[in-house]
């Protein structure tokens, strides 16, 4: 069956940020009627008729929001940065799965002078951020397992994101740069806004409540 015009569809990233997400969601009232890290299921019917969500990879959330077929997407600050949109709205920080967006290098050494190989899956920000440094580089892109890179030398320095340092620290690698803070964002699209303001503004109001009780 069609959603109603006015269902809200909420497109949220499996994965890491889902742990922290639905628990705002059900502080905002809205939660899914069956388990979503259990069920193969994409859609999911939540505890208010008009919401429904759909649980997709992060990197897909953006453009369900874009193309309008998702109201409201979570996806993280990293992924917004990359994808460039330009038909959506950021409307809310959840502050949660916080990490930073840095580059990194074999630790010890130093980057060459001129061209540098740069590998990442954020091909994008990494061409914006050496382009601001005014530095020459090679993107290479990739879509995982970046710290491998220096060590098999495909690279000088990776563009990844970072949160305990581990996975750094464990493949003798160090953070050389900050490039930006990141966080789960919600995001809407510019038809959502302009058709369904009286529904996305509540449901807005109450996932910000729920991000200032959040450790309190
Ligand atoms: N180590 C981390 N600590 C905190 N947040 C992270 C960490 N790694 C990733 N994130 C955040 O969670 C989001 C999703 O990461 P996750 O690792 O679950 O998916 P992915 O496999 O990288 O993405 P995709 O499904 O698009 O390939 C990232 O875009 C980022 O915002
Ligand atoms: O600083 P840390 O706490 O070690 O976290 C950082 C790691 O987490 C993410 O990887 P993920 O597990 O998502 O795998 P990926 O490399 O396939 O993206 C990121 O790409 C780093 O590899």
């Amino acid at each position: 069956m069609q959603p109603s015009s006015d269902t809200i569809t909420i497109a949220l990233s499996k994965g890491r940020p889902l742990k922290e997400t639905l628990p705002l969601f059900a502080a905002a009232g809205i939660e899914p009627l069956e388990d979503v890290h259990t069920s193969r299921k994409l859609i999911f019917e939540t505890n208010r008729p008009d919401v429904r969500m759909i649980i997709i990879r992060s990197s897909d959330v953006p453009t369900y929001v874009e193309y309008g077929v998702a109201d409201l997407g979570v996806t993280g600050k990293d992924v917004l940065m990359e994808y460039g949109a330009q038909d959506m709205y950021e409307l809310l920080d959840l502050n949660v799965s916080r990490c930073k967006l840095m580059t990194a290098k074999i630790k010890g050494e130093q980057l060459p002078p001129g061209k540098i190989k740069v590998a990442s899956k954020f091909i994008n920000v990494a061409r914006r951020y050496f382009a601001n440094q005014g530095r020459q580089v090679e993107l290479i892109k990739l879509y995982g397992g970046m710290e491998l890179a220096p060590i098999m030398n495909l690279a000088d320095v990776i563009v990844d994101i970072v949160d305990t340092g581990n996975t750094l620290r464990a493949n003798g690698l160090e953070t050389d740069e900050f490039i930006a803070d990141i966080s789960a964002r919600v995001i809407a699209s510019r038809l959502a806004l302009k058709m369904k303001d009286e529904k996305i503004k509540p449901i807005i109001e109450m996932l910000a409540n729920a991000v200032n009780n959040n450790g309190n």
